[in-house]
Parts: C-alpha cells; structure tokens; sequence
C-alpha cells in the first residue's frame, strides 16, 4: 500500500476536535485529531481579501488572489517564480489562461490542466527564481501522494481509451443548440408559453454541455455557453480557477456569488435563521435570476469602475430573440416577453441543476470544517464533492447534468464522454490510498443541499476509509 499521512488513522474525535478549534484564528489552524493530525478550517493561510468586498466579481476575485498569493508579478507554480509574458500568446490551450493569472500562484490550474509531460519540460525555459514565501494555498502535491499518482495512471490509461464517445458529445452539444433555436422561434410563432419554457431547458441543457468545452484550449463550442448572458470567458475564471480548483472553500466564487441568500459555509455567525431555512423557500427564485443577475453584476461593475468588462462574444445572447424575430411576424415586444421566459426557466434548470450536482451536502466538506492541514489535492476534491449515481451511464446525462463530477474535477479538460473509462483507475487509486470515493441519488442531493443551507455546525472530515 502507498505511503500517506494519515492511512493509518482510524477516527477522529469530532465533537472535541471542533469545539477546541479557536474561532476566528486568521489562518484557521487549530487542534490536532487524537492521532495527533493537525487540522485546519481553511485551505488557505490567509482569508481571502475579496472575501471583505460586497461586489464579488472575477475581477475581485484576480485581484485578491494577485495580492495573497505574493508572486511578485509574476507566475508562481509550487515554489517557483516564471516569467511566462513570452509564452501568453503561444500558450496552446488559449493566450487567456495565461494573461488573467499574472501575479498568482497557478499551481492548480498548471497541475489539472495539463495530463502530459510537455508543459512541465517547457516550465525551465521560463524559470525566474524560488518563492520567497511559503504557498498561501495548502493543498498539497506531493510526487507519490494521491493526485499525481493518479495523474501518471491516467495519462497512461488516456493512450488506450476509445475517443469516439468525445465527438458524440460534439454531437449532443450541436443538437441541443439547434434544438434551442428551433423551439424559441415555434414558442414565438405559436405563442406557447410551454413551448418557451421547453426552449429555456434546451437553452439551460445546452449551456451546461457547452460546459464541457469551456475547459480546454480555446474552441467554437465554448461560446454556447453565452447563450442566455452567461459569460464563457467569466466562467474560465469563476467557474475553472476558482469553483474548479478550490471548490466549497472561500476561493469558490459559486459559493461566494450566492451570498448573502444562499450561505453553505457551516457557520453561525455566517448565516441568521431566516437565510438558513428561509432560503428552502426563496432558493428558487435566486436560480430563476441567476442569468440577469449575471449581466447586471457586470454592468454594475463596469459603472463602478468605468472598466469594460464585455467583449464582442457577449453579445451571443442577442442571436436567440434575433432569429426568432427574423423568423416570425411578430412584432419585438412579443420577442422580448417570450425570450424573458425562456431566459427565466434557463436560469431556473441551470441553477437547479448546478447546485444539486455534486457539492452541497451535510457529508460534503465546506469551509469552516476540519480537514486535514496537510491534504492533497485530489483528496480535498474527494471530500467536497458526492457523485450522482443516477447520473452515470448516459452520456447524455452526464453533459446536461454535471455527472462524473469527482473525475471532472480532477481531469478537467477530459471530455466527458471519456470519463467513464476512468473509473477503474480512479477506483483502484483510491482503493491504494484508502480514500473514500462516495455516491448519492438524486433525492439525497436536492435534501441534503437543504440540510446544509442550513447546517451551522462545522464537522471533521477523515478522507480515507473507516477502518473496522
Ligand atoms: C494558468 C495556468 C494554465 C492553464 C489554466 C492552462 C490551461 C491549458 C488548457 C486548457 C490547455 C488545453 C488542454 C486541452 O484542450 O486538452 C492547455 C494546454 C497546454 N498548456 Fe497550459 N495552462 C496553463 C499554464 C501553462 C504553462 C505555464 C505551460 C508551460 C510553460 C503550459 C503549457 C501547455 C501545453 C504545452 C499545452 C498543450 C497540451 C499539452 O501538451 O498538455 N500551460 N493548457
């Protein structure tokens, strides 16, 4: 069996361990476990400083992250500084990726994105100096640790998987967007309602299967996402850099966004009785705004700071009530009220189906709760997500439902078609490691997403399996 720190653990004290934790400690670090394993509350040394600004955008979020991660302007990857100015326009994955992580340590996003040997052998070319200070992130990767393990054991099984099921995904991808058109104009030209709210699922499936290419190097199919105000470029950042890599933690922006309304983080202080079960009642009416809040946020935004944040793809949204005004008779107060609808139920489904998927639940781990001070990677993405069961084995259900979420996290940039045969890898890398990889049905996330909304009580979580 593989080294790891804490395999030979078989429990921890809970209650004790939480209570002994001093509250509002700048770093969070506290008590040991009975086996002497230190834990901490955050996965960060210091508390994110966009945390304290009530407008909580990307922008923020890259500013904040510039000035906790102390990379001197420059590129930080485990302990090195890199100068990667040269290399933002020849990057193959896209110049962006690159040019908006100026000034941050990018250990994360270098170590998921990428599952060959290639970026790793470029890195010398760019090379500065060694950091001066420790990583304010403390999630770990340690060469025989749980996630580079598994990285060698994927990078090696990807030279033998079948790659056909990731056109199938270019295929799915492709019919719900012309599905989407097709039904917005019919909802138009017969004044269906139902008809519209059918299109605004079409419109919500199509932005989560374009989901599936917002990941990679830049590509055609990403821009599907921008279909209902979203924006693909805001998600690299919101969604890839920040939800992706630090998920359930106080770096996650979907958990920051929601804020004040909808609060996971199992706090007291954090959250009153009416946003603990109020928000049961309220929740839905938060995801059915969820695509003009989007839109207005960064609107507001660019008023405040007279910086432009749109670019020419924002204005995808405008081609949907565009055909279906091209399309019909009708006269432009009738497109508006039906393109409301459809963007309203999109808003809805996409909502509804985000946050149901796979992160928010009393088992699940969120900032504030006991982790292990020295996790790795990987394990940390084990313990904040809980796969759908009913999700698996339909490609399509995966793409419009974020199925095979725990593999996704890990191997982003992995077309969901082909996740599936990583599993036995997965398995049998946890299985070594002792790590628990957990699954739930449908029902048991929409409850227990509930529950945590209004779960004020911090856990410890042990990421390897209860030994008997
Ligand atoms: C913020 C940090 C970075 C992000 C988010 C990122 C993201 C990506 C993405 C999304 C791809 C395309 C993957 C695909 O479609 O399969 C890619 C490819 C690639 N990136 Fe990066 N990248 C980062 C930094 C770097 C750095 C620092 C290097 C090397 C100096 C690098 C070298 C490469 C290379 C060589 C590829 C081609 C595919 C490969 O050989 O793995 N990247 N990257």
């Amino acid at each position: 069996m593989a080294s790891y720190p804490w395999t030979e653990t078989s429990s921890v004290t809970t209650t004790t361990t939480v209570v002994a934790t001093p509250d509002g400690d700048s770093d969070g670090a506290c008590a040991a476990d009975n086996n002497n394993t230190p834990m901490t509350k955050f996965i960060t040394a210091k508390p994110p400083s966009y945390y304290r600004k009530p407008l909580r955008t990307v922008t923020q979020w890259l500013k904040g992250k510039r000035r906790d991660d102390d990379a001197e302007g420059l590129w930080r990857i485990h302990d090195s500084l890199y100068d990667l100015t040269e290399f933002i326009e020849c990057h193959p994955g896209g110049s962006e990726w690159i040019r908006f992580t100026k000034g941050t340590d990018i250990t994360e996003a270098f170590e998921v994105h990428h599952i060959g040997a290639r970026p790793e052998q470029l890195l010398p070319r760019y090379y500065i100096r060694a950091a001066r200070s420790p990583r304010n992130v403390r999630l770990t990767f340690h060469k025989d640790g749980f996630y580079k393990t598994l990285k060698r054991r994927v990078a090696e099984k990807l030279t033998t998987v079948n790659n056909q099921p990731a056109q199938t995904s270019e295929l799915i991808l492709d019919s719900l967007l012309c599905g989407s058109f097709v039904l917005a104009c019919l909802a138009l030209n017969w004044n269906s309602y139902l008809l519209a709210a059918l299109a605004g699922l079409l419109v919500a499936w199509t932005m989560n299967c374009a989901h599936n290419f917002l990941h990679r190097k830049d590509n055609w199919r990403m821009m599907a996402f921008n279909l209902a105000f979203f924006s693909y470029r805001e998600w690299r950042v919101s969604h890839a850099l920040s939800h992706h890599l630090y998920p359930n933690s106080k770096l996650d922006l979907e958990i920051s966004f929601f804020e004040p309304f909808l609060c996971w983080f199992p706090s007291a202080a954090g959250k009153n009785l009416f946003q603990r079960f109020g928000s049961w009642v309220y929740g839905p009416l938060i995801y059915t705004t969820m695509c003009l809040a989007e839109v207005g946020k960064r609107l507001l935004e660019t008023i405040l700071t007279r910086k432009n944040t749109f670019y020419a793809d924002d204005a995808i949204p405008v081609l949907l009530p565009l055909a279906m005004w091209v399309s019909s008779n009708s006269d432009i107060f009738d497109v508006l009220k039906i393109w409301f609808v459809i963007v309203q139920v999109a808003g809805l489904v996409f909502g509804a189906i985000g946050l149901h998927a796979a992160h928010h639940h009393p088992d699940i781990v969120h900032s504030g709760d006991l982790i292990p001070a020295d996790i790795d990677f990987g394990v940390y993405q084990l313990a904040a997500i809980i796969d759908r069961t009913d999700l698996k084995g339909s490609q399509f259900k995966v793409l419009v439902g974020f199925g095979d979420h725990c593999l996704h996290h890990l191997f982003p940039t992995l077309d969901h078609g082909i996740l599936p045969q990583l599993y036995q890898v997965l398995f049998e890398t946890c299985e070594e490691f002792q790590l628990e990889y957990r699954e739930q049905h449908w029902l048991q996330a929409i409850v227990g997403q509930h529950q945590q909304l209004a779960r004020i009580e911090p856990r410890v979580y042990v990421p390897w399996k209860k030994v008997k």
